[in-house]
């Protein structure tokens, strides 16, 4: 996952989501299949995206009481996806509940999923945080504290946006992983994001991997749109 550019295949259908990797010839790619296309495809689509040698994201979120997020986990892991996610305010026991769940679905001999904790949306400012929250930290020690029940459960990493991302990796390793969505390159609209940053910010932040949706998909002309994130992503170093 590391210096990844995920693509995240906010599409309706999979017409859509074939028609839009048409564009990139035989390349493979790191995917993001949100909760969008899963719920209208199903686990059929992580399948067909597999067959195709691409790395597959499978970002449903999960965030409810252990039991039901072990079930849940243990059947994602037979799909063979590389990466999933749990939202941290669910608690050390279900991000604990998580992993036991995955390892219970991997098949013996195959490496079980990464996981992730989804800490304070990108979409969420730190004003809406403590009003509909009623947190009364700062957004940034938020984001930090649910990092670090993430690591003491035992998880891969977080998903934040690339401002808190350095203090993370500082506060809890480079092993720690740190991915990014809320990426726009400088023209782009902000859309419903609140905490966003360019790829070359997210490089300087030492962010692990970002993610990329409208500002590719959306674009016209989503191949040189993702050259452009790719060139601005890969360009600068830490
Ligand atoms: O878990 C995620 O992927 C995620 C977490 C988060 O805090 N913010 C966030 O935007 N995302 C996802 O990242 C993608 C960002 O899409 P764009 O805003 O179109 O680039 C969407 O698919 C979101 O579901």
């Amino acid at each position: 996952m590391k210096d990844s550019l995920i693509i995240a295949l906010d599409f309706p259908n999979k017409e859509e989501v074939f028609q839009f990797l048409n564009r990139f010839d035989d390349e493979s790619l790191f995917l993001k299949v949100g909760m969008e296309l899963f719920y209208q495809e199903g686990p059929r689509i992580i399948q067909e995206l597999k067959e195709r040698e691409h790395q597959i994201f499978l970002d449903l979120k999960l965030h409810d009481i252990p039991n039901t997020v072990y079930g849940g986990m243990k059947g994602l892991a037979q799909l063979g996806c590389d990466l999933v996610n749990v939202h941290a305010a669910g608690g050390k026991d279900m991000m604990r509940a998580a992993l036991e769940g995955l390892e219970a679905g991997t098949a013996p001999g195959r490496v079980r999923p990464a996981c992730i904790a989804v800490t304070q949306l990108t979409s969420t400012s730190e004003q809406q945080m403590r009003s509909e929250q009623l947190i009364e930290a700062t957004l940034a020690q938020s984001v930090i504290h649910y990092s670090l029940i993430a690591q003491e459960a035992g998880l891969d990493g977080v998903v934040c946006s690339s401002h808190e991302a350095g203090i993370i990796r500082e506060q809890l390793g480079n092993e720690f992983v740190t991915v990014t969505p809320g990426i726009r390159l400088g023209s782009d609209l902000v859309q419903d994001q609140k905490r966003v940053a360019t790829p070359e910010q997210a490089r300087i932040a030492g962010v692990s991997a970002i993610v990329v949706g409208r500002g590719i998909t959306k674009a016209e002309d989503p191949y040189r749109s993702y050259q452009a994130y790719k060139q601005a992503w890969e360009g600068v170093r830490a």
